[in-house]
């Protein structure tokens, strides 16, 4: 079960602003790449559950994270229906990522009070996922809205938390866009977790960009 309340993950995603995400069907990669991210400074990492086996990759990654990064919140996201959803939270998953809203996923997740971020892509959306107890939407493709959507939305539901997700790039201009539309954080995967011209994951730039970023977003929420 999960290690964090649901309480403490969205404090710590609206205090760094940040969840970088993947997806590797090797462990050890896996392992590399959450390091890389813990390093940087990163303390929420999504696990994007996309390929064949990826629970019994996950499960090692949680029993990775309990014991060799305990301040790291591990979550798991592209999780499409409730069954999914207990399943992770079974493999420790502290919170759940799903790219479209499914109020059985709520259900599930309400039950064992771990934190949900579904894919929203309206305010009537949005509306619903808040009164099935969502405290953070996850705005996706984040890209396709944009900041001016978040500012609209903000508007007339002031108390809405969104996490835009796809598309968003680590430039100070993109970063300062969001949050100045009133973003609690970003999800951030393909232009974070870099690779190498050789398809190798490039740890030391993903660990560079994180600690720039880190310190950009900082600033923009002072
Ligand atoms: O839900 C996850 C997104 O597809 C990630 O998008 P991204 O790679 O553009 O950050």
């Amino acid at each position: 079960m999960a290690t964090f309340t649901r309480i403490a993950v969205a404090q710590t995603m609206n205090q760094t602003g940040l969840v970088p995400l993947f997806y590797h069907h090797d462990i050890q990669i896996a392992k590399q790449v959450v390091k890389a991210c813990y390093d940087g400074g990163a303390r929420l990492l999504e696990f994007t559950a996309r390929g064949d086996f990826a629970h019994e990759v996950f499960g090692q990654l949680s029993l990775y994270v309990r014991e060799e990064l305990p301040e790291m919140i591990l979550g798991v996201g592209s999780i499409t229906d409730a069954a999914s959803a207990s399943l992770y939270m079974s493999l420790g998953a502290n919170f759940i990522v799903t790219p479209v809203l499914r109020e059985d996923i709520a259900v599930v997740c309400n039950r064992r009070k771990v934190l949900w971020s579904p894919g929203c892509g309206s305010l009537t959306e949005i509306a619903k996922a808040e009164e099935l107890g969502c405290e953070i939407v996850k705005l996706f493709p984040g890209s396709m809205y944009g900041p001016e959507f978040v500012k609209a939305i903000k508007g007339p539901q002031p108390w809405t938390s969104i996490m835009p997700t796809g598309g968003v790039s680590p430039t100070q201009e993109n970063l300062e866009a969001w949050f100045a539309a009133g973003v609690m954080c970003v999800g951030m995967g393909s232009k974070l977790i870099h690779k190498k011209e050789n398809g190798e994951f490039n740890l030391i730039k993903i660990k560079s960009t994180i600690q720039n970023m880190l310190k950009i977003i900082k600033e923009l929420k002072t």
